[in-house]
């Protein structure tokens, strides 16, 4: 049997991993605590060009710790989000919830005329007060997010838009970026995005560093 010669430490890789993303990605755009995440992400990805397609509002950093520091959840559209956060790095044992898969969000979705993704969303009603939400999959859920916000409902802290695909993604990600209501957000231009890139934007909200 042939030992192949590989990095074995998980440690390890995480740091080899991260200083190849530094050597090589232009992060030029973003502050440090912007860059800690963007490097994070470009990890879940793995391409350093991702980075051009990165946007953060000003106030997001601070926003959305914050709201980790403060015991409120993380709400996501799809269980691949949810299952990819770290538990151990989130900073108040916060909840990380997904409704997409209650008993209840397939007749909602009929009701509303919408995705279950999208209908998931009306069961967070209670929970969205202060939140971090993070949308890794779907465009209709960040698209319903959207309309939900415009007809009132209580205010996230901030807003994680990075669902994936061609049929509504760069939409919905450009109408959370020109958006009015003013929450702070981070988002991936264009197709791009998916739910290992947002749960990996999470971890690094989570706690600053490695
Ligand atoms: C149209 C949908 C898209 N899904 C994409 C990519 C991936 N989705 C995976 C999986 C396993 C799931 N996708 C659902 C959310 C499902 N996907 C949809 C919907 C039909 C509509 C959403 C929308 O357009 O906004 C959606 C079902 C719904 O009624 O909401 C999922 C719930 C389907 C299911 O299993 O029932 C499921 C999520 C499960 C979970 O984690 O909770 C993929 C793994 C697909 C695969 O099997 O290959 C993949 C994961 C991508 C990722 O990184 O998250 C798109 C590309 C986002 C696409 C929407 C855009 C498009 O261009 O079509």
């Amino acid at each position: 049997m042939t030992d192949h010669d590989y990095i074995r430490d998980g440690n390890a890789i995480y740091e080899r991993s991260f200083a190849i993303v530094r050597e090589e990605a232009d992060l030029s755009a973003f502050t440090e605590e912007q860059a800690d995440i963007a490097v994070r992400m470009i990890h879940a990805c793995g391409q350093v060009e991702a980075a051009s397609h990165f946007r953060f509002s000003p106030d997001f950093v601070v926003a959305a710790r914050g709201a980790l520091l403060a015991g409120k959840p993380v709400l996501c559209d799809a269980e691949m989000v949810a299952h990819g956060v770290t538990r151990a790095r989130l900073p108040a044992d916060n909840d990380v919830i997904c409704t997409l898969r209650d008993p209840r969000t397939p007749e909602l979705a009929k009701k509303i005329g919408n995705t279950r993704s999208a209908a998931a969303l009306d069961l967070w009603a209670e929970k969205l007060d202060g939140a971090l939400v993070a949308i890794g999959n779907a465009p209709t859920a960040l698209f319903y997010l959207l309309e939900m916000l415009e007809k009132g409902a209580a205010r996230p802290a901030a807003i994680i838009g990075m669902p994936v695909g061609f049929v509504g993604a760069a939409e919905s990600k450009d109408a959370l970026e020109v958006s009015s209501l003013g929450i702070p957000y981070a988002i991936v231009k264009g197709r791009m995005g998916g739910s290992a890139m947002t749960a990996a934007a999470v971890n690094a909200v989570a706690r600053a560093g490695l």
